[in-house]
């Protein structure tokens, strides 16, 4: 796997999305370097060493998440973010905090399926067919009298004159389901309806108890439920393209082996997962009232799951010790210094982001493999628009996202996110209708859509 990466190579890969942020680059590339390097190691001594957590210092939208989250996705480990507020919370309770384990495992036993399902596929999409082909021509027992196989397409209701098996019978249906089977294949049916069984997606007691803070009630109930209550079938009439896919589907899940793909998440979890815990700094405060008191709790909360400890999930016990902890926070008031000790000692390694400048801002609408104006231009292109930014179209949108952060709210490369919208927001709407086929967003352009709100602060601070 990508784990063998060298810390150089992890930070070369980050640059394709990340603008700037050099050091944090760096420090999650070493970090993720030890992991491997420990996992060189013999049993004895890969116990001892724990990993070493990273504490983010920065502003909002300068990329820490966004670093984190393409680490994770870059090596393929289980990623989740939570916010260190929400522990803070009226109706918090205690325990409310092991729910980011729980999390974290929910998302590696979907990643695991995931994988699973797509090296079974074939097999899958095979056995999708045969069932196809059988609800395309039933058994006889089942079927009316057709006289020609697409009659048979159209009619799936069982007939009651159906008629006893009989040997001939049989050879006539298998001599059909073979013409069937090869129309399928050839892909002449794929518009034909079939009647479908499917199971129902119910929500469970679990995911309606989630957030209130009974998790642990929730998923215990769950289990228990689960036993007894049936799985709700329903019948749908879909294109035998769409039914393939759902048939597929089904077909997948009962290859796959739930308890090992359990085995594996969990496996996955404890040796690769990685939580983001962001505003931390919203939880570091000195215990002098009351309500520092309750932010001091979540610090204390937080820390045997930081340091080691195992907590319970619906997929059995998952041990924290060396799940890779990334904690972020703007640190305007309080400083790093007013967290617990316990907890400091738990994040060694600081990173400062930078705040970013006009340049990164250029630089970050045009560069990265998913930039944004390579987002705006291939949605448009969908509609046959060609849109080219000039250079300097570009550099003016960098310096008006500048301008109202400093003005307004300083939310960093967010900013970009709203003004393109706005900027893109006429073009979007006419799009279909209209009949040039490139359009040059000019500086000139930007002005015409944008410098009566970047003028006004109030409106700015609504619609940009
Ligand atoms: N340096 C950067 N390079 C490229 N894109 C960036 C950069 N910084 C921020 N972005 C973009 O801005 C958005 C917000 O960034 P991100 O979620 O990383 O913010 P953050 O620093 O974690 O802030 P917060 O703590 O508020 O979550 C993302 O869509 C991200 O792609």
């Amino acid at each position: 796997m990508s784990f063998e990466l060298t810390p150089r190579q992890i930070v070369e890969r980050l640059d394709q999305y990340i603008i700037g942020q050099k050091d944090a680059k760096k420090s999650v590339a070493v970090a993720l370097r030890n992991r491997y390097r420990r996992m060189q190691l013999d049993d004895h001594l890969r116990d001892e060493i724990v990993p070493k957590n990273i504490l983010m210092i920065g502003p909002t939208g300068v990329g820490k998440t966004e670093i984190a989250r393409r680490l994770a996705k870059l090596v393929g480990a289980p990623f989740v973010k939570v916010e260190a507020t929400k522990f803070t919370e009226v109706g918090y309770v205690g325990r409310d905090v092991e729910s980011m384990v729980r999390d974290l495992t929910e998302t590696a036993v979907r990643m695991v399926k995931e994988e699973q399902m797509e090296a079974v596929k074939d097999r899958a999409e095979e056995q999708a067919n045969k069932r196809l082909v059988k609800l395309i021509v039933p058994s006889k027992k089942k079927q009316t009298n057709f006289k020609n196989p697409f009659e048979m397409i159209f009619n799936q209701q069982p007939n009651q004159d159906t008629q006893e098996q009989t040997g001939d019978d049989e050879v006539e249906v298998e001599n059909k389901r073979k013409r069937i089977a090869q129309q399928l294949a050839m892909g002449e049916l794929e518009d034909h309806m079939v009647n479908v069984e499917v199971e129902e997606q119910q929500p469970s007691m679990f995911d309606m108890l989630q957030g209130s803070g009974m998790e642990q009630m929730g998923m215990n109930m769950q289990d228990a439920m689960s036993q007894f209550m049936p799985k709700k079938k329903k019948k749908r009439r879909l294109p035998v393209s769409e039914a393939r896919k759902v048939l597929t589907q089904e077909e997948a899940q009962k290859l796959i082996d739930m308890d090992e793909v359990t085995q594996k998440a969990v496996q996955k979890v404890e040796q690769s997962g990685m939580i983001f815990i962001d505003e931390i700094d919203k939880v570091a405060a000195k215990s002098d009232n009351q309500a520092n008191v309750s932010r001091e709790g979540v610090q204390r909360d937080i820390l045997p799951i930081v340091e080691g400890s195992t907590v319970v999930t619906k997929h059995g016990p998952v041990k924290t010790d060396h799940i890779l902890f990334v904690a972020a926070g703007a640190f305007h008031m309080a400083r790093p210094s007013d967290l617990i000790p316990e907890l400091q000692g738990r994040f060694p390694i600081r990173v400062e982001l930078e705040k970013l400048t006009i340049s990164d801002f250029k630089r970050i609408l045009t560069e990265p493999s998913n930039a944004l104006l390579k987002q705006y231009s291939a949605l448009l292109e969908t509609e046959g628009i060609k849109v080219e930014f000039s250079d300097e179209a570009v550099t003016k949108l960098a310096e008006i996202a500048f301008e109202v952060n400093q003005e307004t709210d300083n939310i960093g490369a967010r900013r970009l996110h709203t003004i393109l919208e706005k900027l893109l927001e006429d073009l979007s709407f006419e799009a279909p209708d209209v009949t040039m086929d490139t359009i040059k967003i000019t500086p000139q352009y930007v002005d015409e859509k944008l410098s009566s709100i970047v003028k006004n602060k109030d409106l700015s601070r609504f619609i940009l």
